[in-house]
């Protein structure tokens, strides 16, 4: 289902196609960060389609995330996940988000810097566990104390997030809001 957004700026969203040109724009950053759901909505400002890999995932295999985990374990659902985004972006333009940890595995990112421009959306530990703790559906939170679990992938995944192409501090603003700082990050590229 698609949300009703805002209208932004017509200039700011020339500027933000034509520096994306013919490229997937590839969501990153950690669990509940935004990825799929300021993901789909930029895809609807830009008019072109949005694929989320873990629906991705899901739809292929017919089985959760958690069960994927369960069943065949961490190692086995990387390998899963490269293969659906290397797919996923050779079939482009596409806005594409990530499953947290996919940027994180060499393949993926091999995958997403080869014909993609990446953005991170940066969150603090608070903003993560306020969205993150409503819902039990991410396996590798399923631990004695998930907050500690969340700050320490926070210590081992920014410095890697850091080496995406862009990045936007995701906070508690409107989402319309942060669609906006997508673009203008985008934009941002043209100048250079
Ligand atoms: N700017 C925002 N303000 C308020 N809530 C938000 C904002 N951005 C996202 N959310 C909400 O936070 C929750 C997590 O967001 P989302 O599912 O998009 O995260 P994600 O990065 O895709 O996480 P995951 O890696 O687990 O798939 C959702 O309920 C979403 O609606
Ligand atoms: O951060 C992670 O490693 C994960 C995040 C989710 O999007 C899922 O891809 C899965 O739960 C693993
Ligand atoms: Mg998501």
């Amino acid at each position: 289902m698609n949300d009703v957004i805002e209208p932004v700026s017509e200039a700011l969203l020339v500027k933000a196609k034509a520096a994306l040109g013919r490229r997937n724009l590839v969501f990153v950053g950690l669990m509940g960060a935004g990825k799929s759901a300021i993901g789909r909505m930029t895809a609807q400002v830009l008019g072109i389609p949005f694929v989320d890999s873990d629906h991705e995932i899901e739809r292929v295999s017919r089985m959760t995330i958690s069960e994927l985990f369960a069943a065949y374990g961490e190692e086995e659902f990387r390998a899963l996940e490269a293969r659906v985004i290397k797919r996923l972006l050779n079939s482009g333009p596409r806005v594409v988000s990530t499953g947290g940890g996919a940027y994180v595995n060499e393949r993926s990112r091999r995958h997403i810097k080869k014909n993609s421009l990446s953005l991170w959306l940066n969150a603090d530990l608070d903003v993560l566990w306020e969205r993150v703790n409503k819902r039990d559906t991410r396996p590798l939170l399923k631990t004695e104390n998930p907050k500690q679990t969340l700050q320490n992938l926070m210590n081992v995944r920014y410095p890697i997030y850091a080496q995406a192409d862009l990045t936007v501090v995701s906070r508690d603003v409107k989402k319309e809001i942060m669609v906006e700082e997508v673009l203008t990050a985008l934009a941002s590229l043209e100048k250079k």
